[in-house]
């Protein structure tokens, strides 16, 4: 399983996060998160990091022009889109970057919602679900009602995310079952300051999972 560990702004948590077994980093590229990165912040995280983990850039409702000179002045490996992006923006980001990851994120509120994903898989990598709030883009710590999603199967690899935390994640995994998972606020101490004693418990937990 991918696990993916959000909110990176200081090289060297990121290469702690890396080296306990995360598979991915997320950066955050959106100026209003409090946990937005720069490209000379990301690059000097991604210069510590193993080839093998992904480098994951998060956007919303950037231009096409904007996200690739991000991934390609960053040495990004991946571009996550979490705004309203639509799937033929995907697919036109999908000829500016050939050989990059693409993620789209959909804030789901009910069943409804997760019917939008359908128009998404042809197109994406990877699908990843968050949860919804009226003001926050993500980040919110809020779960998705997990019982919602005990037989999503979307036709491509996802991620869950939303409020996930070491605590949690056991019986997130009991009830769903991802390709990948995806944590921000629930492995911090403040927006962008990750707990290193938080991201052990969370690979502590999940060893169980692939043991
Ligand atoms: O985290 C942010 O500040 C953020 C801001 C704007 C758009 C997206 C954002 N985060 C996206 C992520 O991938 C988070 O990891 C995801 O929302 C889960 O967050 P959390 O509920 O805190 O685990």
């Amino acid at each position: 399983m991918r696990i993916k560990i959000c909110g990176i702004t200081q090289p060297e948590q990121g290469k702690t996060i890396a080296s306990l077994g995360a598979t991915a980093l997320g950066f955050m590229c959106v100026p209003s998160s409090p946990r937005y990165v720069n490209v000379e912040q990301i690059r000097a995280v991604v210069e510590q990091l193993p080839e093998n983990v992904d480098k994951i850039g998060v956007f919303a409702n950037a231009s096409l022009e904007e996200i690739k000179q991000t991934v390609l002045d960053s040495g990004l490996t991946g571009a996550q889109l979490h705004g309203d992006e639509s799937p033929e923006f995907v697919l036109q980001l999908r000829e500016y970057l050939p050989d990059v990851e693409i993620l789209k994120a959909l804030r789901i509120r009910g069943t409804e919602d997760l019917e939008k994903v359908s128009s998404y898989t042809n197109y994406v990598d990877t699908v990843l679900l968050d949860a919804y709030h009226p003001q926050q883009l993500g980040g919110t710590g809020i779960t998705l009602d997990w019982a919602m999603l005990e037989q999503f199967s979307p036709g491509c690899p996802w991620f869950l995310a939303g409020g996930l935390t070491p605590d949690n994640i056991l019986d997130a995994l009991n009830q769903v079952h991802p390709n990948g998972i995806d944590l921000s606020s629930g492995v911090e101490r403040a927006p962008g300051d990750k707990d290193l004693d938080k991201v052990a418990k969370l690979f502590e937990k999940l060893k169980v999972v692939s043991s």
